[in-house]
């Protein structure tokens, strides 16, 4: 993994060595997960990564244990759920995929509304109603809004990435909790966006025969169904997929996730590809902090690029800097097709976001 140009390897290597001393405690909530443990065991592996803190209401301390005795510099120390603030004590970055996956039927949208509390309603007699209360605390939108309040007291200036879906409404909810704490930096607040664009370049290198590592394809907007637009029309290796063909590939780089839960048919959603994107996504992230230049990837940030639509987070290209985000790329020259695409992915993502500000401030 972390394939990348011989350039860009030596700056990595530069910033490496001229950042050598630099501590990088990372947390990941949600490490015992099916995300959590392969991305953990990544994030072990990474040479930027000097201290790995995995916290999960349960399982972390046997996960840690476990990837500990990997012999890489990292040290690794799990967690339980008394434990946050030990776990989060000087994270510089903090990973989120603790939640509840999608079940084959559902849009990532339902996970915010508790899947629990659903199967509760269709069966009175095992889940009575004075019960409901507890089962909503279940939601994934109340498990984002309860992570950033130890956020936001324990290290209130780390760089965060939200993995936990819905993505579109989980990264509003933090915002909003921040902003109450008052110690919101949109600069260091990220929704990874990352499986969006492996997928792409993997759909697309499958198709035109290339090596994925030399295919990158710009995914922007939200990560959700029609607000995932890729654009194909930025990719030299893209041209001559047209037609069907094309429709086809976009519909796939959207529903990607859809094809995974399919699969695993009521286990589960993507989490090795996942575990894989959102290591890639920090070690991208600490490189940028270390000092590498031009460090650039798509994530969903909050950006001025369609606040006049009342669009305030949106997915582009970003520039990963010392402070976080260092400088937001516009999506530049659209096709017709990109276009059309953009226009149905604004609306709703307008709404999701309303959804998860409307939450926070209400809970
Ligand atoms: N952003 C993206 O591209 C993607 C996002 N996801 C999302 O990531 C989330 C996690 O997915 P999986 O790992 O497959 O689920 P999982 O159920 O295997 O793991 C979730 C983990 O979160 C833990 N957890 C629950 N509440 C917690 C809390 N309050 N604090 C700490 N940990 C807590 C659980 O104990 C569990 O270990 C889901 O919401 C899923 O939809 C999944 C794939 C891609
Ligand atoms: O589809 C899901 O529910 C999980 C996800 O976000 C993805 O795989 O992109």
């Amino acid at each position: 993994m972390f394939a990348r140009s011989t350039a860009a390897r030596t700056l990595a290597r530069r910033a490496f060595s001229s950042s050598a001393r630099a501590e990088r405690k990372v947390a990941v909530l949600g490490a015992g997960g099916g995300i959590g443990q392969p991305m953990s065991l990544l994030l072990k592996t990474d040479p930027l990564v000097t201290s790995l803190s995995l916290y999960d209401i349960r399982g972390a301390p046997g996960v840690a244990a476990d990837i500990s005795h990997v012999n890489t510099k990292a040290s690794c120390k799990g967690y339980e759920q008394a434990d946050i603030g030990s776990a989060l004590k000087g994270a510089e970055v903090v990973v989120i995929p603790a939640g509840v996956p999608r079940k084959p039927g559902m849009t990532r949208d339902d996970l915010f509304v508790s899947y629990l509390l659903t199967l509760s309603l269709l069966s009175p007699l095992t889940s009575p109603l004075p019960s409901l209360p507890r089962l909503r605390q279940n939601t994934n939108a109340s498990i984002v809004r309860d992570l950033a309040k130890a956020c936001a007291e324990h290290c209130p200036k780390a760089m965060i990435c939200i993995i936990s879906n819905p993505v579109n409404s989980t990264v509003p909810i933090f915002a909003e909790v921040f902003k109450k704490a008052g110690v919101f930096d949109p600069k260091r607040l990220f929704g990874v966006t990352t499986l969006d664009v492996v997928r792409a370049s993997t759909f697309l290198s499958g198709i035109q025969g290339t090596d994925p590592k030399d295919t990158r394809v710009t995914v922007v907007g939200g990560h959700s169904g029609v607000t995932i637009v890729p654009l194909l029309s930025q990719t030299e290796i893209a041209k001559g997929v047209s037609g069907q063909a094309y429709k086809d590939l976009v519909k796939r780089i959207q529903f990607g996730g859809d094809e995974v839960v399919q699969a695993k048919a009521g286990t589960g959603s993507a989490t090795l590809s996942m575990g894989y994107a959102g290591a890639t996504f920090v070690n991208s992230l600490i490189r940028g902090m270390n000092g590498e230049k031009n460090v650039v990837e798509p994530t969903f940030v909050k950006s001025p690029l369609y606040e006049s639509e009342g669009v305030e987070y949106f997915s582009s290209n970003v520039e990963l800097g010392a402070n976080g985000v260092e400088k937001i790329h516009p999506v530049g020259q659209l096709s017709a097709e990109e276009q059309e695409l953009l226009n149905a992915c604004l609306p709703d993502l307008k709404k999701n976001i309303a959804k998860g500000v409307e939450f926070a401030k209400s809970s």
